[in-house]
Protein backbone atom coordinates (compact mmCIF):
# COMPACT_ATOMS: atom_id res chain seq x y z
CA UNK A 1 0.00 0.00 0.00
CA UNK A 2 2.85 2.44 -0.79
CA UNK A 3 1.16 3.94 -2.82
CA UNK A 4 -1.66 5.13 -0.72
CA UNK A 5 0.99 6.42 2.12
CA UNK A 6 2.70 8.35 -1.14
CA UNK A 7 -0.64 10.41 -1.23
CA UNK A 8 -0.82 11.06 1.88
CA UNK A 9 2.79 12.44 2.59
CA UNK A 10 2.55 14.43 -1.18
CA UNK A 11 -0.67 16.17 0.55
CA UNK A 12 0.76 16.71 4.16
CA UNK A 13 4.07 18.21 2.19
CA UNK A 14 2.15 20.41 -0.84
CA UNK A 15 -1.63 20.12 0.04
CA UNK A 16 -3.19 23.87 0.15
CA UNK A 17 -5.61 24.24 3.37
CA UNK A 18 -8.70 24.87 1.95
CA UNK A 19 -12.09 25.46 3.36
CA UNK A 20 -14.80 23.05 2.72
CA UNK A 21 -18.63 22.42 2.58
CA UNK A 22 -18.60 20.77 5.85
CA UNK A 23 -16.74 23.53 8.06
CA UNK A 24 -14.37 21.30 8.38
CA UNK A 25 -11.17 22.25 6.46
CA UNK A 26 -8.81 20.57 4.91
CA UNK A 27 -5.41 20.12 3.32
CA UNK A 28 -5.79 19.88 -0.62
CA UNK A 29 -4.02 19.00 -3.54
CA UNK A 30 -6.09 18.68 -6.86
CA UNK A 31 -5.32 15.70 -9.49
CA UNK A 32 -3.53 12.54 -8.41
CA UNK A 33 -2.78 9.24 -9.78
CA UNK A 34 -2.37 6.02 -8.30
CA UNK A 35 -2.13 2.16 -9.51
CA UNK A 36 -2.77 -0.75 -7.73
CA UNK A 37 -1.90 -4.12 -9.72
CA UNK A 38 -4.33 -6.81 -8.49
CA UNK A 39 -2.30 -9.54 -9.10
CA UNK A 40 -0.22 -8.34 -6.49
CA UNK A 41 -2.62 -8.74 -3.54
CA UNK A 42 -5.85 -7.41 -2.57
CA UNK A 43 -5.57 -3.80 -1.80
CA UNK A 44 -7.36 -3.49 1.55
CA UNK A 45 -5.19 -0.99 3.87
CA UNK A 46 -2.71 -2.98 6.13
CA UNK A 47 -1.25 -0.04 7.84
CA UNK A 48 -4.90 0.21 9.89
CA UNK A 49 -7.78 -1.99 10.38
CA UNK A 50 -10.10 -1.55 7.89
CA UNK A 51 -14.12 -3.22 7.48
CA UNK A 52 -14.10 -5.31 4.65
CA UNK A 53 -17.26 -6.49 5.39
CA UNK A 54 -19.07 -2.56 5.42
CA UNK A 55 -16.84 -2.49 1.91
CA UNK A 56 -18.82 -5.83 0.60
CA UNK A 57 -22.26 -4.68 1.63
CA UNK A 58 -21.92 -1.71 0.50
CA UNK A 59 -20.87 -2.71 -2.90
CA UNK A 60 -23.59 -5.54 -3.13
CA UNK A 61 -26.05 -2.93 -2.15
CA UNK A 62 -25.31 -0.57 -5.33
CA UNK A 63 -24.67 -4.07 -7.39
CA UNK A 64 -28.65 -4.59 -6.62
CA UNK A 65 -29.87 -1.07 -7.37
CA UNK A 66 -30.64 -0.35 -3.93
CA UNK A 67 -31.21 3.20 -2.47
CA UNK A 68 -32.62 2.93 0.71
CA UNK A 69 -30.39 2.68 4.09
CA UNK A 70 -32.57 0.43 5.58
CA UNK A 71 -30.71 -2.97 4.04
CA UNK A 72 -27.72 -1.54 5.28
CA UNK A 73 -29.04 -0.82 8.62
CA UNK A 74 -30.47 -4.87 8.61
CA UNK A 75 -26.65 -5.73 7.18
CA UNK A 76 -25.76 -3.52 10.58
CA UNK A 77 -23.35 -1.05 8.03
CA UNK A 78 -23.51 2.70 9.22
CA UNK A 79 -21.68 4.39 6.60
CA UNK A 80 -24.42 5.67 4.98
CA UNK A 81 -27.08 6.58 8.20
CA UNK A 82 -25.63 10.42 8.43
CA UNK A 83 -27.32 11.53 5.43
CA UNK A 84 -30.56 9.55 5.81
CA UNK A 85 -30.28 11.01 9.36
CA UNK A 86 -29.65 14.44 8.12
CA UNK A 87 -32.81 14.34 5.99
CA UNK A 88 -34.94 13.20 8.93
CA UNK A 89 -33.74 15.76 11.53
CA UNK A 90 -34.66 18.83 8.71
CA UNK A 91 -37.87 17.60 7.70
CA UNK A 92 -41.38 19.01 8.99
CA UNK A 93 -41.72 15.64 10.95
CA UNK A 94 -38.82 15.56 13.24
CA UNK A 95 -39.91 17.22 16.41
CA UNK A 96 -37.28 15.77 18.57
CA UNK A 97 -33.91 18.05 20.02
CA UNK A 98 -32.30 20.37 17.75
CA UNK A 99 -29.97 18.58 15.49
CA UNK A 100 -28.83 21.50 13.20
CA UNK A 101 -24.71 20.33 12.13
CA UNK A 102 -25.01 17.40 14.19
CA UNK A 103 -21.82 15.97 12.19
CA UNK A 104 -19.76 19.17 13.57
CA UNK A 105 -21.13 19.23 16.69
CA UNK A 106 -20.89 15.68 18.04
CA UNK A 107 -17.57 15.34 18.03
CA UNK A 108 -16.72 18.73 20.04
CA UNK A 109 -19.99 18.62 22.46
CA UNK A 110 -19.87 15.79 25.07
CA UNK A 111 -23.66 16.50 26.06
CA UNK A 112 -24.99 17.07 22.42
CA UNK A 113 -22.82 13.82 21.66
CA UNK A 114 -24.87 11.68 24.11
CA UNK A 115 -28.46 13.58 22.76
CA UNK A 116 -27.51 12.97 18.95
CA UNK A 117 -26.87 9.51 19.68
CA UNK A 118 -30.15 8.82 21.51
CA UNK A 119 -31.53 10.16 18.57
CA UNK A 120 -29.86 8.41 15.74
CA UNK A 121 -30.68 4.72 17.48
CA UNK A 122 -34.21 5.69 17.58
CA UNK A 123 -34.26 6.48 14.02
CA UNK A 124 -32.31 3.23 13.05
CA UNK A 125 -35.15 1.71 14.98
CA UNK A 126 -37.52 3.13 13.00
CA UNK A 127 -35.78 2.36 9.55
CA UNK A 128 -35.61 -1.37 10.56
CA UNK A 129 -39.33 -1.95 12.12
CA UNK A 130 -41.38 1.20 10.13
CA UNK A 131 -42.25 0.68 6.60
CA UNK A 132 -43.76 3.26 5.53
CA UNK A 133 -41.28 5.21 7.46
CA UNK A 134 -37.90 3.65 5.91
CA UNK A 135 -39.51 4.17 2.58
CA UNK A 136 -39.34 7.85 3.19
CA UNK A 137 -36.40 8.47 4.88
CA UNK A 138 -34.05 5.81 4.24
CA UNK A 139 -34.20 6.87 0.54
CA UNK A 140 -31.02 8.53 0.00
CA UNK A 141 -32.33 9.70 -3.45
CA UNK A 142 -31.19 7.85 -6.91
CA UNK A 143 -27.22 7.47 -5.38
CA UNK A 144 -25.10 4.94 -6.72
CA UNK A 145 -27.42 1.91 -7.20
CA UNK A 146 -29.82 4.09 -9.11
CA UNK A 147 -27.32 5.53 -11.83
CA UNK A 148 -25.52 2.00 -12.32
CA UNK A 149 -28.49 -0.17 -12.91
CA UNK A 150 -31.35 1.79 -14.45
CA UNK A 151 -30.06 5.27 -15.01
CA UNK A 152 -32.25 7.76 -17.03
CA UNK A 153 -36.07 7.34 -16.59
CA UNK A 154 -36.80 9.89 -19.63
CA UNK A 155 -39.75 7.26 -20.07
CA UNK A 156 -42.02 9.92 -20.31
CA UNK A 157 -40.39 11.91 -22.56
CA UNK A 158 -38.47 10.10 -25.05
CA UNK A 159 -40.61 6.24 -24.59
CA UNK A 160 -37.01 5.07 -23.44
CA UNK A 161 -36.42 2.37 -20.92
CA UNK A 162 -34.19 3.12 -17.97
CA UNK A 163 -30.48 2.08 -18.60
CA UNK A 164 -29.04 -0.70 -16.52
CA UNK A 165 -25.31 0.52 -16.76
CA UNK A 166 -23.89 -2.96 -15.44
CA UNK A 167 -25.38 -5.18 -17.73
CA UNK A 168 -24.43 -3.13 -20.54
CA UNK A 169 -21.27 -3.30 -19.44
CA UNK A 170 -20.73 -6.84 -18.57
CA UNK A 171 -22.05 -7.15 -22.24
CA UNK A 172 -20.17 -5.39 -23.62
CA UNK A 173 -17.04 -6.68 -22.27
CA UNK A 174 -18.11 -10.18 -23.40
CA UNK A 175 -19.08 -9.13 -26.73
CA UNK A 176 -16.43 -5.95 -28.05
CA UNK A 177 -14.02 -6.50 -24.87
CA UNK A 178 -11.68 -4.22 -27.40
CA UNK A 179 -13.82 -1.22 -26.87
CA UNK A 180 -13.34 2.23 -25.81
CA UNK A 181 -16.73 2.58 -24.72
CA UNK A 182 -17.13 0.41 -21.31
CA UNK A 183 -18.10 3.23 -18.85
CA UNK A 184 -20.41 3.47 -16.19
CA UNK A 185 -21.26 6.77 -15.01
CA UNK A 186 -23.37 7.46 -11.95
CA UNK A 187 -22.95 11.51 -12.30
CA UNK A 188 -26.47 12.46 -13.46
CA UNK A 189 -26.67 16.13 -14.06
CA UNK A 190 -30.80 16.02 -14.02
CA UNK A 191 -30.71 14.22 -10.78
CA UNK A 192 -27.81 15.73 -8.74
CA UNK A 193 -29.81 17.62 -6.62
CA UNK A 194 -32.00 14.96 -5.26
CA UNK A 195 -29.39 13.00 -4.05
CA UNK A 196 -28.63 12.38 -0.60
CA UNK A 197 -24.60 13.46 -1.61
CA UNK A 198 -23.88 13.76 -5.64
CA UNK A 199 -21.70 11.12 -6.32
CA UNK A 200 -17.90 11.12 -5.25
CA UNK A 201 -16.85 8.15 -7.43
CA UNK A 202 -18.50 9.74 -10.76
CA UNK A 203 -17.45 7.73 -13.24
CA UNK A 204 -15.28 4.55 -14.03
CA UNK A 205 -14.12 2.42 -17.60
CA UNK A 206 -13.20 -0.58 -17.75
CA UNK A 207 -10.65 -1.91 -20.15
CA UNK A 208 -9.59 -5.69 -21.67
CA UNK A 209 -6.39 -6.57 -23.14
CA UNK A 210 -3.86 -9.99 -22.48
CA UNK A 211 -6.86 -11.72 -20.76
CA UNK A 212 -6.80 -8.91 -18.20
CA UNK A 213 -9.49 -6.89 -16.91
CA UNK A 214 -8.92 -3.21 -15.41
CA UNK A 215 -10.75 -0.13 -14.51
CA UNK A 216 -10.05 3.46 -13.98
CA UNK A 217 -12.02 5.18 -11.71
CA UNK A 218 -12.50 9.49 -11.65
CA UNK A 219 -13.30 10.36 -8.14
CA UNK A 220 -13.83 14.09 -8.14
CA UNK A 221 -14.05 14.14 -4.03
CA UNK A 222 -11.18 12.11 -1.84
CA UNK A 223 -11.70 12.10 1.66
CA UNK A 224 -7.59 10.59 2.12
CA UNK A 225 -8.20 9.38 5.54
CA UNK A 226 -11.89 7.46 5.85
CA UNK A 227 -13.28 7.46 2.15
CA UNK A 228 -10.25 6.71 -0.50
CA UNK A 229 -9.35 3.28 1.33
CA UNK A 230 -12.95 1.93 1.24
CA UNK A 231 -13.26 3.49 -2.66
CA UNK A 232 -9.84 1.93 -3.27
CA UNK A 233 -10.88 -1.57 -1.82
CA UNK A 234 -14.54 -1.27 -3.28
CA UNK A 235 -13.64 -0.60 -6.63
CA UNK A 236 -10.63 -4.09 -6.58
CA UNK A 237 -13.48 -6.41 -5.14
CA UNK A 238 -15.89 -4.78 -8.38
CA UNK A 239 -13.25 -5.78 -10.46
CA UNK A 240 -13.03 -8.94 -9.22
CA UNK A 241 -16.73 -9.92 -9.31
CA UNK A 242 -16.83 -8.59 -13.53
CA UNK A 243 -13.63 -10.50 -14.38
CA UNK A 244 -15.35 -13.96 -12.62
CA UNK A 245 -18.55 -12.91 -14.83
CA UNK A 246 -16.40 -12.51 -17.89
CA UNK A 247 -14.49 -14.95 -17.71
CA UNK A 248 -10.96 -12.75 -17.01
CA UNK A 249 -8.44 -12.12 -14.70
CA UNK A 250 -8.20 -8.83 -12.35
CA UNK A 251 -5.57 -6.92 -13.78
CA UNK A 252 -5.00 -2.88 -12.42
CA UNK A 253 -7.18 -1.03 -10.75
CA UNK A 254 -6.13 3.02 -11.57
CA UNK A 255 -7.09 4.98 -9.08
CA UNK A 256 -7.48 8.82 -11.00
CA UNK A 257 -8.70 11.58 -7.69
CA UNK A 258 -9.65 15.42 -8.12
CA UNK A 259 -9.99 17.17 -5.13
CA UNK A 260 -8.25 14.93 -2.92
CA UNK A 261 -8.24 15.58 0.67
CA UNK A 262 -7.28 14.98 4.49
CA UNK A 263 -9.66 17.01 6.80
CA UNK A 264 -8.22 18.70 9.46
CA UNK A 265 -8.80 16.62 12.23
CA UNK A 266 -7.30 13.63 10.44
CA UNK A 267 -4.00 15.22 10.07
CA UNK A 268 -2.55 13.33 13.29
CA UNK A 269 -4.61 10.18 12.44
CA UNK A 270 -2.90 9.99 9.05
CA UNK A 271 0.79 10.97 10.70
CA UNK A 272 -0.08 7.54 12.52
CA UNK A 273 -0.84 6.00 9.57
CA UNK A 274 2.56 7.21 7.96
CA UNK A 275 5.01 5.64 11.26
CA UNK A 276 3.35 1.89 9.99
CA UNK A 277 5.32 -0.60 7.91
CA UNK A 278 2.79 -2.00 5.18
CA UNK A 279 2.43 -5.88 5.51
CA UNK A 280 2.14 -8.64 3.39
CA UNK A 281 -1.56 -7.90 1.15
CA UNK A 282 -4.40 -10.50 2.08
CA UNK A 283 -6.14 -12.16 -0.36
CA UNK A 284 -9.91 -12.68 -1.49
CA UNK A 285 -12.15 -15.76 -2.99
CA UNK A 286 -15.75 -15.52 -4.49
CA UNK A 287 -18.24 -18.00 -4.14
CA UNK A 288 -20.37 -17.72 -7.04
CA UNK A 289 -21.96 -21.05 -8.02
CA UNK A 290 -24.05 -20.35 -10.67
CA UNK A 291 -24.74 -16.97 -9.12
CA UNK A 292 -24.73 -13.51 -11.13
CA UNK A 293 -22.87 -10.73 -9.20
CA UNK A 294 -26.30 -9.19 -8.83
CA UNK A 295 -27.41 -12.09 -6.56
CA UNK A 296 -24.22 -12.50 -4.45
CA UNK A 297 -24.55 -11.79 -0.11
CA UNK A 298 -22.11 -10.84 1.66
CA UNK A 299 -21.42 -14.44 2.81
CA UNK A 300 -19.96 -15.57 -0.51
CA UNK A 301 -17.01 -13.12 -0.12
CA UNK A 302 -14.50 -14.42 1.94
CA UNK A 303 -11.07 -12.61 2.59
CA UNK A 304 -8.22 -14.42 3.76
CA UNK A 305 -5.08 -13.42 5.18
CA UNK A 306 -5.23 -9.97 6.70
CA UNK A 307 -3.19 -8.93 9.80
CA UNK A 308 -3.35 -5.48 9.59
CA UNK A 309 -1.97 -2.59 12.06
CA UNK A 310 -4.60 -1.64 14.63
CA UNK A 311 -8.04 0.25 14.07
CA UNK A 312 -7.12 4.45 13.99
CA UNK A 313 -10.20 6.07 14.77
CA UNK A 314 -11.67 9.62 13.43
CA UNK A 315 -14.70 11.82 12.96
CA UNK A 316 -16.11 11.89 9.77
CA UNK A 317 -17.25 15.01 7.94
CA UNK A 318 -20.85 15.34 7.24
N1 LIG B 1 -16.63 13.02 4.64
C1 LIG B 1 -17.02 11.89 4.04
N2 LIG B 1 -16.10 10.95 3.79
C2 LIG B 1 -16.46 9.78 3.18
O1 LIG B 1 -15.58 8.93 2.97
C3 LIG B 1 -17.82 9.58 2.84
C4 LIG B 1 -18.75 10.59 3.13
N3 LIG B 1 -18.33 11.74 3.73
N4 LIG B 1 -20.06 10.45 2.82
C5 LIG B 1 -20.56 9.31 2.13
C6 LIG B 1 -19.73 8.11 2.21
C7 LIG B 1 -19.89 7.26 3.44
N5 LIG B 1 -18.58 6.63 3.53
C8 LIG B 1 -18.05 6.18 4.75
C9 LIG B 1 -18.63 6.56 5.94
C10 LIG B 1 -18.08 6.14 7.16
C11 LIG B 1 -16.97 5.33 7.17
C12 LIG B 1 -16.38 4.92 8.48
O2 LIG B 1 -16.87 5.28 9.53
N6 LIG B 1 -15.29 4.18 8.49
C13 LIG B 1 -14.57 3.79 9.70
C14 LIG B 1 -14.86 2.39 10.09
C15 LIG B 1 -16.20 2.15 10.59
C16 LIG B 1 -16.27 0.90 11.40
O3 LIG B 1 -15.29 0.13 11.47
O4 LIG B 1 -17.33 0.72 12.04
C17 LIG B 1 -13.07 3.85 9.45
O5 LIG B 1 -12.37 4.05 10.44
O6 LIG B 1 -12.69 3.70 8.29
C18 LIG B 1 -16.39 4.95 5.95
C19 LIG B 1 -16.94 5.38 4.75
C20 LIG B 1 -17.72 7.13 2.48
N7 LIG B 1 -18.28 8.41 2.21
O1 LIG C 1 -17.04 7.20 -1.66
C1 LIG C 1 -16.79 8.30 -1.15
C2 LIG C 1 -17.81 9.15 -0.76
C3 LIG C 1 -17.49 10.34 -0.20
N1 LIG C 1 -16.20 10.71 -0.03
C4 LIG C 1 -15.92 12.02 0.61
C5 LIG C 1 -15.25 13.08 -0.20
C6 LIG C 1 -15.67 14.34 0.54
O2 LIG C 1 -14.84 14.49 1.68
C7 LIG C 1 -17.09 14.03 0.99
C8 LIG C 1 -18.13 14.53 0.01
O3 LIG C 1 -18.26 15.92 0.10
P1 LIG C 1 -18.47 16.84 -1.20
O4 LIG C 1 -18.59 18.22 -0.64
O5 LIG C 1 -19.74 16.38 -1.87
O6 LIG C 1 -17.28 16.68 -2.09
O7 LIG C 1 -17.14 12.61 1.02
C9 LIG C 1 -15.18 9.87 -0.40
O8 LIG C 1 -13.98 10.16 -0.24
N2 LIG C 1 -15.51 8.68 -0.95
Amino acid sequence: MKQYLDLCQHVLDTGIQKGDRTGTGTLSVFGYQMRYDLQKGFPLMTTKKTAFRLIVSELLWFLKGDTNVRTLVEENNPIWDEWAFEKWVNSEEYTGPDMTDFGRRAPVDEEFRVQYKVEMEHFKKRIAEDDAFAETYGDLGPVYGKQWRSFGTGATETGRQPIDQIAQLIDGLKNNPDSRRHIVTAWNPSEIEDMALPPCHALFQFYVADGKLSCQLYQRSADIFIGVPFNIASYALLIHLIALETGLVPGEFIHTLGDAHIYSNHVNQVKEQLTREPRELPTISVNMEGKSIFDLTTSDIVLTNYNPHPKIKAPIAV
